[in-house]
């Protein structure tokens, strides 16, 4: 064995194709596959941390959501990488990418689904690629980290009823008011706060990076690019744990 066998170098370092024999190009390349690199490492992370959280192992569970946040911060500092790409720079090789976008990303929305953002009408973007739906309709059937958690709060003995969003929003708030008596639940909670917090880092860091190189033109997957981008701040996996702070 050696260190680029281990590592499968040859296919990994093959992977650069540039459709352009532009220098930026690769950057551009580079950034997208390290960004699905660790899409994968997230992804097998929240994997773990779901069944964890099912089987209420909580200090595991947290290592894990500790790593996935981690991974995060990784992902939104790379943005001060691509924005050295300048505008006139990545104007030169826009067109090589087609219609192609991160629309395209099914790690990106399957980490979404995992996490319990389960909107099944980014689908349609994948319904040409068997495996790419698969896995995601595997992951909206599937237990979400959301819902995972929401299970451990029942089995501790919290009355979720029908899972309305109050009836969730009430289970935390006492978890908050009396975190010493819940403390795992407590630290679960911040673990996932801090998931989305890190979350919307990466997505403010897309909007202002995408607006600093190609302004308010559409994108290329056929959005509106910044004003959709901008729409996407608000969401959040576990919206109850940003509003019970105006409660307490
Ligand atoms: C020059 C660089 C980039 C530009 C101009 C750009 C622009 C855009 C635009 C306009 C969209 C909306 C879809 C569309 O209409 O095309 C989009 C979506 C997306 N982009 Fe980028 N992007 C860039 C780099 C990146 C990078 C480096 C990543 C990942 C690290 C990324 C990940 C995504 C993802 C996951 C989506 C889907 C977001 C969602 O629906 O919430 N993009 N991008
Ligand atoms: N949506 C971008 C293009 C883009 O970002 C992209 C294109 C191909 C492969 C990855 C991409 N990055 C993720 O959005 C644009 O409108 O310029």
């Amino acid at each position: 064995m050696t260190y680029a066998d281990y590592l499968a170098l040859d296919t990994l370092l093959g992977a650069q194709k540039p459709l352009s024999d532009l220098h930026d190009e690769m950057l551009f390349i580079v950034i997208h596959q390290t960004k699905e690199l660790w899409l994968k490492q997230m992804l097998h992370e929240v994997d773990l941390a779901i069944g964890l959280v099912d089987e209420d192992r909580f200090a595991p569970a947290y290592k894990a959501m500790s790593r996935i946040s981690r991974i995060q911060s990784v992902m939104t500092l790379s943005w001060d990488v691509l924005s050295t790409l300048t505008p006139v720079d990545y104007m030169a090789f826009r067109h090589v990418l087609g219609t192609s976008s991160g629309f395209q990303s099914a790690q990106f929305r399957e980490l979404e689904f995992k996490l319990g953002l389960k909107n099944p009408a980014f689908l349609e973007y994948h319904k040409d690629i068997p495996d790419a739906s698969a896995r995601l309709k595997a992951a909206l059937e599937g237990q979400s980290l959301r819902e995972a958690s929401h299970a451990a709060l029942q089995r501790a003995g919290f009355d979720l009823g029908d899972g309305s969003d109050d009836a969730v929003s009430a289970a935390w708030l006492e978890v908050y008011r009396d975190a010493d008596r819940w403390f795992d639940l407590y630290q679960l909670a911040e673990k996932l706060v801090d998931i989305d917090d890190a979350l919307s880092m990466w997505r403010f860091k897309h909007v202002l990076t995408v607006e600093r190189i190609i302004g308010n033109k559409p994108g290329t997957g056929g959005s509106a690019g910044a004003p959709y981008l901008r729409s996407t701040l608000d969401k959040r996996a576990f919206p109850e744990l940003w509003s019970l702070r105006t409660a307490l």
